[in-house]
Formats: structure tokens, C-alpha cells, sequence
């Protein structure tokens, strides 16, 4: 099949986009503090994945630099799933504490959703509570997790209003391709999610005027899944081998890659993210964003003064 080239493709930086999104939130950790508030995030992280200690490392650093408070659990993996949901109970009943996050994945010896379902939703910065699940297919306002949350705004700031827009999520999970579909439809969207049992995926992908690649597979989006014009978000973090040549040939290196083949979907699409540098960021800085919306909706049920 062959595929119009556009002319020139937009590069959509998350990276700067993150950045905006963390300026807004330090002026509302600004305003919180004026009233005597700082709002708190406890992060757990369990084992040695060096990829979950890079992200809860930034977590940190990002929480830090927008003045929200931190509180750091590390464990190896012989801490047992007792010992972690009496922790989480800890900091459910923890003033000092707005946010929990746990990093996944975890060890296979715990229980995954047993550990999120315990997490007080109030407190559930990940949007991945149950009732956090509910409330954001119902439109309520709730918080949502913090990838698709991202995929909004750079989608919001790429293309202006959505209403109308199709958009195809390729990918199903509750992380990212569920939430995404929610929050495309409450943004006017008509949406599409695209799986493994899908009949005839790229002819639907080449109706979409937004893809959203959502899929663990390096590089499986590339231009002949796409419309020309269309606008597409990689959410896709892949770390592949990668080949060295010269005097350090037969040395293993790898690098990232995205779910999207960058260089073959360029030619066809308007507007694109890339890997590394695009939705990753993103992700921490709505998590920073959850954790003040976690802080103000406490102080309303707790019957305090509104937060500004
Ligand atoms: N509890 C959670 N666990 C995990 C989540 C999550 O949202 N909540 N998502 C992913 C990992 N993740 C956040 O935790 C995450 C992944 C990637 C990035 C990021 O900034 N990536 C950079 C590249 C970083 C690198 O060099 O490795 C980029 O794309 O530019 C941030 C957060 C799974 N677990």
C-alpha cells in the first residue's frame, strides 16, 4: 500500500510540556502552603528493577523541585504482602500523607490489585482504585491515571479542541488504554480500541485522525497504520538491544524505542511524540498534579475551608 509523505512532521516535546504542567502545579504548592498546607507523597518501591528505580527516583526529584513533601519506602523482595498492605494502612490513616503511589510492577509474591484495592482512593494518585476506575467511566471527578492524563494535555495542546476527533487507542489495559478511551470520550472524541483480537486493526488505525500506540511491542505502529495527517501519541517505553559497530563492536548497548516505528510514521503523520522525551515525562508530572488534587479533595471531605 502506498502512503502520501507530509511535508514536514511536528516533533509534540513532552518534555517541555511536562515542564509547563510542573510550573502550574508549584504555583498551586505555593498557594497550599500560603494556607498552611503541604501536600505529601508517600512512594513504596519494592526490588531491584533498575528501570522502577530511575522512575521513583525522578518521582522524588520532580516531587522536591514543585515542594511537595516526600516520604520514601524501599524494600527487597522478601517483604511480604502482609507487611506491605500494614504499611499502606499506615499511610491511609497518615495526615501527613495525600498521595500514595506503589510503583509496579511488583514481585509475583504480591498480590497486585490486593495492594492497589487497599490504597484509600482518596489518596490513590495512580487512579487505579476501583472507585477511581468507576468514577472516571461515569465522568465524575476523580483522579485518573496519570499516563492517559498526560496523552490528554499534549493531545489538548497539539490539536486544540478534540470534538469529533476519532481516535484509535491500539492496546487494552487498565493502565492506559481504558483510562485513554474514557478520557477521549469525555473529550467528544468518537474512540476505538484496538486489540490482539481485532479483525483487520491497521484498515481501522488508517481512519483515526489521533493514535494512541499503547501496546509493549517495539516499533509495531509504523506508516501504513496511519492516515496521513493523523496525530500520534507513543506511549510505548521499550528498551531493545542495540548493535555496536567499530572498535567496541560485540559490547551489548541498548536504547529505548517506542510502540511506534518513529522514523516510518514520521513520514505520514502531522504531529508525533518521541521515545524518550514524550509521554514518559509526562507521567511524573501528572503525578505531581494528582497529588495537589489528592490534597485539596481531602480537606473538602474532611469539612475544611476550600484549598485554592
Ligand atoms: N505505580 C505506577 N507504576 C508504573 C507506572 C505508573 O504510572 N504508576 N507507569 C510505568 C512507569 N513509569 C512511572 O512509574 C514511568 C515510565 C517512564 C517514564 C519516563 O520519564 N521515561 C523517559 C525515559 C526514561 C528512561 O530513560 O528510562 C521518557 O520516556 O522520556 C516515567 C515514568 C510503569 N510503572
Amino acid at each position: 500500500m502506498s502512503t502520501t509523505t507530509q511535508a514536514s512532521v511536528t516533533l509534540i516535546d513532552g518534555k517541555a510540556c511536562a515542564e509547563r504542567v510542573l510550573a502550574e502545579v508549584a504555583e498551586s504548592v505555593k498557594h497550599l502552603a500560603a494556607e498552611g498546607t503541604i501536600p505529601g507523597l508517600a512512594v513504596v518501591l519494592i526490588g531491584e528493577d533498575p528501570a522502577s528505580h530511575v522512575y521513583v527516583r525522578n518521582k522524588i526529584r520532580k516531587a522536591e523541585a514543585v515542594g511537595i513533601h516526600s516520604f520514601e519506602h524501599r524494600f527487597d523482595t522478601t517483604l511480604s504482602q502482609a507487611e506491605l498492605l500494614s504499611l499502606i494502612d499506615t499511610l491511609n490513616k497518615d495526615p501527613e500523607v495525600n498521595g500514595i503511589l506503589v510503583q509496579l510492577p511488583l514481585p509475583d509474591t504480591i498480590d497486585e490489585e490486593a495492594v492497589i484495592q487497599a490504597i484509600d482512593p482518596l489518596k490513590d494518585v495512580d487512579g487505579f482504585h476501583h472507585a477511581n476506575v468507576g468514577g472516571l467511566v461515569q465522568g465524575r471527578d476523580v483522579l485518573t491515571p496519570c499516563t492517559p492524563s498526560g496523552c490528554l494535555r499534549l493531545l489538548q495542546e497539539t490539536c486544540g479542541d478534540l470534538t469529533g476527533k476519532h481516535a484509535v487507542i491500539v492496546g487494552r489495559s487498565n493502565i492506559v488504554g481504558k483510562p485513554m478511551a474514557s478520557l477521549l470520550l469525555h473529550a467528544h472524541c468518537s474512540v476505538t480500541l484496538l486489540h490482539s483480537r481485532s479483525v483487520n486493526p491497521k484498515a481501522i488505525a488508517r481512519q483515526a485522525d489521533i493514535v494512541v500506540a499503547a501496546v509493549g511491542r517495539p516499533k509495531m505502529i509504523d506508516a501504513s497504520w496511519l492516515k496521513p495527517g493523523a496525530v500520534v501519541i507513543d506511549v510505548g517505553i521499550n528498551r531493545v538491544e542495540q548493535a555496536v559497530d567499530g572498535e567496541n563492536k560485540g559490547e551489548r548497548k541498548t536504547r529505548l524505542v517506542g510502540d511506534v516505528d518513529f522514523a516510518s510514521a514520521s513520514q505520514v503523520a502531522k504531529a508525533i511524540t518521541p521515545v524518550p522525551g514524550g509521554v514518559g515525562p509526562m507521567t511524573i508530572a501528572y503525578l505531581m498534579q494528582n497529588t495537589v488534587a489528592a490534597t485539596k479533595r481531602q480537606h473538602r471531605q474532611a469539612g475544611q475551608p476550600a484549598l485554592t
